[in-house]
């Protein structure tokens, strides 16, 4: 027995975050249309070239006046103007207002020079020639200035923004038609396993339906990554290299699922472990086994020119969990948006709960907001998917942490 080899100390839940983070690099920034850019991240900050609103203009359809010329004016006392002109939005010739007229104006439209306020058409009669008005107005009133939103110069966008509707308002009401953002990462999805079946198809004994593969492309494309799933790849490490060797130019990360505990048949582990990939335990719970690394088709090649490969493990919530803790922060860093992390929030736990010591254990959970507590949803196991469908969070349980009782504080991160 002298000279058995140690069994290694599973690393930390951070050194293995790092690890997984440093395989991916920033993506490439190009230049897209902006309707094509909901949900990517902007990759330089936007400044203003014109204020916003661009142009004095009415808040209200109604009258542009002087207001002193409607000092007097009440509902016993009405005045009357002569309408000297239409403002429809969008005139572009607009005359300058004489004293003692008014201008009929719309929502939007330019404020005529020498007006210094708009009265509402609820305030008048309507007249087309002629109006009376049967309220004085304070100067200013109802006219929206401009530069009141935006001045020229203002950054209206930062870097790292994930871009939402509203922000491509923003730029669009700037006059950007394009902006500069990350190309989402292009990620391969695979999952291996002789049990697995299509979904749809008849299951067989011993058989279970493919999940991780769906599950895991979809998390990454919610993550913003642009995902292509290769959903049933065999048991056969020959056959795993030919799967992955034409997409291999075009992929940033691969990420697969299964066959990486201590199995006699883990494919994914014997094709990739000569070929750049590291195998680990990690000392979190679930999530145990993970490989990470950058494959190269040649084996023996290990080194900085593979397309990096995070290797999860099979049980669908081992594999969910493990995304959230490793892939997704990494995955959005790499794809440029500031927002790298859930949410977190402390709530106060409604029941006890055990935990592994020297382990990280991330259970799921539902949070109320309103309450600020957290309930743990199904038990530790790392097979009950049915439950973290319920969730709505992770509870972060910390490795020292062997115990906690009912009522105690604990850190969630709030999942979509
Ligand atoms: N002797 C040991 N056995 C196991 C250990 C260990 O340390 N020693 N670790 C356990 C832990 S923890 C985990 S997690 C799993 C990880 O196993 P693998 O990553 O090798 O995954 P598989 O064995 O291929 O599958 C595990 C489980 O997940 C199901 N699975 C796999 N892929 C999919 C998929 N795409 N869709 C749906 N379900 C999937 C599979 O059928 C298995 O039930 O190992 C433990 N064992
Ligand atoms: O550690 Mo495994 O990932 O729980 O079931």
């Amino acid at each position: 027995m002298a000279n058995a080899t140690p069994t290694p100390r599973p690393v930390p839940v951070t050194e293995h975050e790092k690890r997984i983070s440093a395989l991916l690099a920033p993506s490439r920034v190009e230049s897209r249309a902006l309707e094509d850019c909901l949900g990517l991240a902007l990759a330089e900050d936007v400044t203003a070239s014109i204020p916003l609103p661009p142009f004095d203009n009415s808040a209200m359809d109604g009258y542009a006046v002087r207001s002193v010329d409607l000092a007097e004016a009440g509902a016993q006392q009405p005045v009357t103007l002569p309408v000297t002109a239409d403002i429809p939005a969008g005139r572009i010739d607009v005359p300058t207002l004489e004293p003692g007229t008014a201008h009929r104006i719309m929502t939007g439209s330019q404020v005529p020079p020498g007006a210094d306020a708009t009265v509402p058409v609820e305030h008048t009669d309507g007249g087309a020639e002629r109006v009376r008005v049967s309220a004085s107005v304070q100067a200013g009133a109802h006219l929206r200035r401009a530069g009141e939103d935006v001045v020229v110069g203002d950054t209206v966008l930062t870097a790292g923004t994930t871009l939402s509707a509203v922000h491509l308002g923003i730029a669009s009401a700037v006059g950007i038609s394009q902006l500069p953002v990350h190309r989402p990462p292009q990620v391969l999805v695979l999952s291996t396993g002789s049990e697995l079946v299509e979904p749809g198809s008849t299951l067989r004994p011993g058989q279970i339906f493919e999940s991780n593969g769906m599950m895991l492309a979809a998390a990454v494309r919610q993550a913003g990554g642009q995902a292509h799933l290769l959903r049933f790849v065999p048991d056969d490490v020959a056959t795993f290299h030919d799967a992955l060797a034409p997409h291999l130019a075009s992929t940033d990360l691969i990420i697969t699922s299964g066959g990486v505990s201590a199995g006699a048949y883990e494919v994914v582990k014997d094709a990739l472990a000569d070929n750049g990939v590291e195998f680990t335990k990690v000392a979190m719970q679930p999530g145990k086994p993970q490989g990470a690394g950058r494959y190269s088709p040649e084996r023996g090649t290990a080194g900085a020119h593979g397309v990096p490969v995070v290797a999860l493990p099979g049980n669908p919530v081992s594999s969910m969990v493990s995304f959230e803790v490793f892939v997704r922060p990494a995955l959005r860093r790499a794809a440029g948006h500031h927002a790298d992390r859930r949410p977190v929030r402390q709530a106060v736990l409604t029941e006890r709960l055990d935990s592994p010591s020297g382990k990280r254990q991330y259970r799921r959970g539902r949070f109320d907001p309103a309450a600020g507590t957290v309930t743990p949803e199904g038990g530790p196991g790392s097979h009950l998917l049915s439950a973290m469908a319920s969730a709505n969070c992770l509870l972060d349980i910390r490795e020292d942490t062997t115990e906690l009782p009912h009522g105690s504080p604990v850190d969630v991160w709030l999942l979509d």
